[in-house]
């Protein structure tokens, strides 16, 4: 308890007491005494009063004294609970220099953990992907307002109604009219995805014309397909590597038996056919892009040709650097918009279409023919067989879904991974 000294008060009566006038009349000393006695009855009066106030005083003084001493008790409360605050602030700060200290000790040893589950991740992925068939056949059906011929009976079956007869047909995945671009892009990611792993990856579109292949594998701006645009952005956004660099671009245009020279940027091509951009960001791979479509509008013009007649093969070459094994991988991304698979009678060509159509058709066989004999141990293939569903398309769609069957009968061998120790990339 802390009570601070009291203030001494001192208070001193001083009384004036007048003698008796030597000499003076008894009458005159007695009234002189009464006068005296009165002053002196004044004089005790305004002490008594003077006594009261500083009373008073004494009595504030008092109060204020014991409010001061309880706040002093509050404050030394409040004093001693902060000073408890911080010094549990000061050891948990402590305690956590202590954690960082230790993570950071451990850095690299969790990123080398992170990276061995990264790989142990990939590993099995491509395995599964392996186990899956390095071929995947995926079956889309083209939006139409005509009565169908197809019935999509689950994910992975889709059934011809023809006359009466019901054909089924399995796939990998079967994609309804009312599947978005969205939900065909995921159908194709973990085959592109490989790609960054250094596998080599072909996507191929595979119809008659008008059954939506150009529109499933290069789309619109506003719903991009399985295209350059799409296949860039989300390789990227996908990449687990450290670092991602899109190498060349190649785009080639297959016209009956002859490729078509297409300059893209202005270049000239070293080999018939064949444009070799080195591409250095993704804004130059939807240059290259939309400079090539642009070339080959203007060529196809003058040649009166149409899409439909030709093959567009577009290949991407992706390097891969993981930053924390130092290994790097290549892979090639190559993506197919074949010609129209329609059957000659159906087009009734005659003419030079009758002549593309002949060598559409041969292209079209030695695909197959290619695809039986293929024992390549370097590559993932995802292939679209794009259908329309209107009845009068019945016997064009009962072929395409044949040769997509036949197609996924085919198992490749092991696809290889095309991974290499990290170089400087200066010297390249
Ligand atoms: N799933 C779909 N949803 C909406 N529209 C589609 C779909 N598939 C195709 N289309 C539209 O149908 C039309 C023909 O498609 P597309 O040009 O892709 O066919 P194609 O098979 O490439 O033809 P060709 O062999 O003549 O080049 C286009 O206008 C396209 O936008």
């Amino acid at each position: 308890c802390y009570f601070p000294p009291l203030p001494v008060i001192e208070i001193r009566f001083c009384v004036p007491v007048c003698p008796p006038r030597p000499g003076g009349p008894e009458g005159d000393h007695g009234s002189s005494q009464t006068v005296a006695l009165l002053e002196r009855d004044r004089v005790i009066e305004a002490l008594k009063q003077k006594l009261q106030t500083k009373e008073k005083e004494v009595d504030n003084l008092f109060q204020r004294n014991s409010h001061l001493v309880r706040e002093v008790w509050y404050l030394t409360d409040v004093v001693q609970h902060l000073n408890q605050k911080l010094a549990e602030l000061e050891a948990d700060k402590q305690e956590l220099r202590e954690k960082i200290r230790s993570l950071l000790n451990r850095r690299p040893a969790l990123a080398q953990v992170e990276q061995e589950a990264t790989s142990e991740v990939e590993n099995v992925y491509n395995k599964l992907l392996e186990l899956q068939g390095n071929i995947r056949v995926f079956c889309r059906c083209r939006k139409s307002s005509a009565s169908s011929c197809l019935e999509k009976t689950d994910d992975q079956e889709v059934v011809v109604v023809q006359k009466g007869s019901r054909k089924k047909f399995q796939f990998d995945k079967v994609y309804s009219p009312s599947s978005t671009q969205e939900d065909v892009f995921a159908g194709t990611l973990p085959v592109i995805t490989s790609c960054v792993d250094g596998y080599n990856v072909c996507i191929l579109a595979y119809g008659q014309t008008g059954s939506g292949k150009t529109y499933t594998m290069m789309g619109s701006k506003e719903n991009p397909g399985v295209g350059m645009g799409t296949v860039v952005t989300r390789l990227k956004s996908n990449a687990h590597f450290g670092a991602l660099f899109f190498l060349r671009c190649h785009t080639l245009w297959i016209l009956r038996r002859a490729s078509l020279d297409i300059r893209v940027l202005g270049k000239s091509v070293s080999v018939p056919g064949l444009t070799r951009v080195e591409v250095r960001t993704e804004a130059d791979i939807l240059t290259v892009m939309e400079m090539g479509e642009k070339n080959w509008k203007i060529a196809s013009t003058k040649m009166n040709i149409q899409s439909s007649r030709s093959h567009l093969v577009v290949a991407l070459e992706v390097e891969g650097s993981d930053e924390v094994s130092g290994l790097t991988s290549r892979g090639m991304l190559t993506l197919c918009d074949l010609a129209g698979s329609e059957r000659i009678s159906k087009t009734e060509a005659e003419g030079q279409r009758l002549v593309e159509a002949a060598a559409i058709n041969k292209s079209l066989t030695a695909l197959g023919q290619v695809f039986s004999a293929l024992k390549c141990n370097a590559i993932h293939c995802c292939m679209f067989v794009n259908v329309s569903p209107d009845a009068k398309d019945a016997v064009e769609t009962l072929s395409t879904l044949q040769f997509g069957s036949t197609i996924r009968q085919v198992a490749l061998g092991k696809a290889t991974q095309n991974v290499a120790p990290a170089k400087n990339r200066n010297t390249k």
